[in-house]
Formats: C-alpha cells, sequence, structure tokens
C-alpha cells in the first residue's frame, strides 16, 4: 500500500482591479458572511514578501482545491456525520489514495459536497482561503472553475437553499476579499457540466450577467464519456457564450479521444482546451490545433485517469467511441493488467505534455484538483523539473503562455504578460 501511495503520489501528480466592479456590486448577503478567524502574520503581508510571485493557473477546479480540514470543521459546525474527525483520518474519503478513474474522482466530489452545499460562509470561505493557498504558491493570477449548481441545494435544510446566482456572488466575495488580503489575482469560470445539461442555458446567463464581477469564462466538465457527454445543450449554449463575446474553454481529450477535442474546438468554439492529451492520438488534428496556437491546460493528474481508460475501454469497448489500439498506441502504456491493478507506477515518463513540449504547442501546468490529488502547485513544478526536465526557460514560456491564454479583457492581460516578463527574465 505505501509503494502504491508512492507510486500514486508520483503519477497523479504527472497523470485587478480586483473583480473587476467594486465590493459595492456584490450583495449584502455575500457581504454579510464573516471570513474565518484571521491569521494576522498573513495579514501584514510576511507571506508575499517571502514567496516570489510569478505562476499563472488557468485549470484550477475551486471545489477540487477546498481544504480538508475546512471540510472537516464545517462538517462539525453543521452537525453532519463524518467517516473519521481528523483530517488524516477523512482524507481517504475526500482525495484518491490509488490511481482510479474519473467516475471514480467524481465519486469522491460527490462525498464532500454536500458538505458544502448550501452553506454561504462555507462558499465564500473556500473561495478566500484558495486565494489564500494559491499567494503560498507563488501565484500572481489565477482562474478557478465551478459549477455554482452543484453548491446550491442544502440536504440539511431545504429551506436554506442558495440560487446559482447567490452562489456565484458568495465565490466572488470570496475572490475579491482572499485577492486584497493575500496580493493574488483572481477570476472565476463557471462550468457546465456533461451529466447535466439542464444547466447550460442559465450557467451562460450567468457568466453574462456577472462577466464585469469576476466571472470570465465558462467550462464544459464532468464525465467526457458518459451518455450526456455530447448534447446539442451544451452545443447551443457554447454558441450563444460565442455570441455574447464570453471566453470559452472545454474539458476535452482527456479521458476522451480526439473526436471530443476536435468537437470542443470547432462545434463548441473552445479557445483553450482542459487537458487535450488525446489530440496526439489523431497527428492531423494535433497539427492544426498547433497552428491554431490552440492553447491546452495540462493538469498531471492525467495518468490517473489514463488507468480508468483503460478499465473503461476494456470493458464497455463496443460502446466506446475511441479505438481502442489508437488509444493503445498513443499511451505507450505498460501491461494493462498491471496498471488497473496498481501493480506498476504510472509511467509519467510517457505523458502527452512531453509531447506538447518537444513539438512546441502551447500549453500551461495546472493542479486541477489540489486537494483531491493531494498536491499542490509547488509540488507540480518540483515535478516537472525532477522528472520532466524541464527548466527555467521553459517554465517561464510555459507562465507565459498562460498569461496569453487566460481570460482577461486585453489591458489587463497585457499588464499581467509584463508582470510575467519580469519575474521570469523574459526579453
Ligand atoms: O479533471 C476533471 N475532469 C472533469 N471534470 C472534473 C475534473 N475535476 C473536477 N471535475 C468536475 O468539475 C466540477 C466543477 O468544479 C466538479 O464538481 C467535478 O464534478
Amino acid at each position: 500500500m505505501a509503494t502504491q501511495r508512492t507510486f500514486y503520489g508520483l503519477g497523479c501528480v504527472l497523470a485587478g482591479k480586483l473583480q473587476r466592479g467594486s465590493s459595492n456590486v456584490f450583495s449584502q448577503f455575500a457581504r454579510s458572511l464573516k471570513m474565518p478567524p484571521e491569521d494576522k502574520t498573513k495579514k501584514e503581508g510576511t507571506m508575499e514578501e517571502k514567496v516570489k510571485k510569478n505562476r499563472v493557473e488557468l485549470h484550477l477546479h475551486l471545489d477540487g482545491a477546498v481544504r480538508p480540514s475546512t471540510l472537516l470543521e464545517v462538517a462539525k459546525k453543521r452537525g453532519m456525520p463524518l467517516p473519521a474527525d481528523t483530517v488524516e483520518g477523512i482524507l481517504p474519503y475526500v482525495s484518491m489514495d490509488k490511481p482510479e478513474s474519473l467516475v471514480a474522482m467524481i465519486k469522491v466530489f460527490k462525498f464532500f459536497i454536500p458538505i458544502i452545499q448550501g452553506d454561504g460562509e462555507t462558499i465564500k470561505r473556500m473561495a478566500y482561503e484558495l486565494c489564500e493557498d494559491q499567494a503560498k504558491h507563488g501565484v500572481l493570477y489565477f482562474e478557478t472553475r465551478y459549477c455554482p449548481h452543484f453548491l446550491t441545494q442544502s440536504k440539511l435544510d431545504q429551506k436554506k437553499e442558495l440560487t446559482p446566482t447567490e452562489v456565484v456572488e458568495l465565490v466572488n466575495a470570496g475572490l475579491n476579499e482572499g485577492s486584497r488580503d493575500f496580493g493574488v489575482k483572481a477570476r472565476s469560470i463557471l462550468c457546465l457540466i456533461r451529466d447535466n445539461p439542464e444547466f447550460s442555458t442559465e450557467m451562460v446567463q450567468l457568466c453574462d450577467r456577472f462577466r464585469n464581477q469576476g466571472v470570465v469564462g465558462i467550462d464544459l466538465a464532468g464525465n467526457e464519456v458518459g451518455d450526456l457527454a455530447t448534447n446539442t445543450e451544451h452545443v447551443k449554449a457554447f454558441q450563444e457564450a460565442k455570441r455574447l463575446g464570453i471566453h470559452r474553454t472545454v474539458h476535452a481529450g482527456e479521458i476522451g479521444g480526439p473526436d471530443k477535442v476536435e468537437e470542443a474546438v470547432f462545434k463548441m468554439a473552445a479557445e483553450r482546451v482542459g487537458h487535450g492529451y488525446h489530440t496526439i492520438a489523431d497527428p492531423q488534428l494535433y497539427a492544426k490545433l498547433r497552428d491554431m496556437n490552440m492553447h491546452f491546460e495540462v493538469g498531471l493528474g492525467y495518468v490517473v485517469f489514463n488507468i480508468s481508460n483503460l478499465a473503461h475501454f476494456v470493458g464497455n469497448f463496443k460502446t466506446s467511441h475511441v479505438n481502442f489500439n489508437t488509444f493503445l498506441a498513443t499511451m505507450q502504456v505498460c501491461p494493462v493488467s498491471s496498471y488497473i491493478t496498481g501493480a506498476v507506477p504510472p509511467n509519467y515518463k510517457e505523458h502527452p505534455a512531453l509531447s506538447f513540449a518537444k513539438d512546441g504547442a502551447n500549453f500551461s501546468i495546472n493542479s486541477d484538483d489540489p486537494s483531491v490529488f493531494r498536491t499542490h502547485l509547488s509540488r507540480e513544478y518540483s515535478l516537472i523539473r525532477e522528472h520532466w526536465n524541464f527548466d527555467d526557460k521553459l517554465i517561464g514560456q510555459l507562465n507565459l503562455n498562460a498569461a496569453e491564454a487566460c481570460f482577461l479583457p486585453q489591458d489587463e492581460k497585457n499588464e499581467l504578460i509584463k508582470q510575467v516578463k519580469e519575474a521570469h527574465g523574459i526579453q
């Protein structure tokens, strides 16, 4: 188990203006919620002075980054029984400790989301604490994504249900206060969910409504190979977003094939691709996207999902939309069974990001769901240095790529690009 954990640890990590409007745009409701007691040392800005801020992160799930200690505290406060009463004890329930599937990972979210759901104070706190964590890991600017509809209902008290609008206001308020207190710039992206096309139209309306108050784009997340993965509602919503000038990114080619990436870019008008690894299975598409300078938001949790992919394709080959041989050839995997059982380490040396780097593709490094993967951004950077031999120059370029692909308005983006260039000594 210990060995497996070590392998997993390596594998899973490798696999302005504050909120443009001013605080008066946030509802009384969001403002009235108090932040957790503050640590005086942070308020003095000592942390910011010690950590060099030079990173830009574009792909970071707000719910996938919630601190386990916060979950524990909130569950206690709300009188929700948990299987353990220490952080160590709840980790197996709120994060993954062995290679599994995307579906298994989404189940982990389903375990802990009810702790947060419908609790305005916690929703705001999560966003606030994320700013603190990002500042600690040297982040200058980040975009965090979430699905407001997942956070509305409270299983505890139906009467206390929040609206998606209130959730967005709470997250905006938390990011706004966190940005101010920890000196990091934060924006958000709202996620449509593959299995929930019923959210899609409203999500675009929310993005439109809050576009000048910190929401900079939309995403499509969730199970890429599920029954509702390709739903016309999602496509319609993305086309409407394009019409309204709302920025767009799509999780595609993470566990799905290159067809999913093609659909994201050419049907949904995605300006960035979340993950996109399986693009390389289609050399023509890969070349075309490189010519378009398409940005791939690389998250190192990839290896975890490819194990599931193997299980998925072995088990459901007939219904799978991806050619199994193409998939295997692309992944250059070790024997299937050892991957599935976790008997061999996931081979992060085969991560498609190495192809991206070799081929000069436009990509960035992201921690994705740090709490669920038991990682953090600094660890991701250490691992890519150690295992992929990425040097300062390339790391500077990856951060510049992220700044150039970010969803900020052009004037703020130019300022960020300038800061990143200065921080990394890029001419
Ligand atoms: O890596 C991922 N791929 C696809 N969906 C994900 C991933 N991580 C999290 N989510 C899904 O996105 C929702 C909003 O943040 C999460 O609740 C989770 O269901």
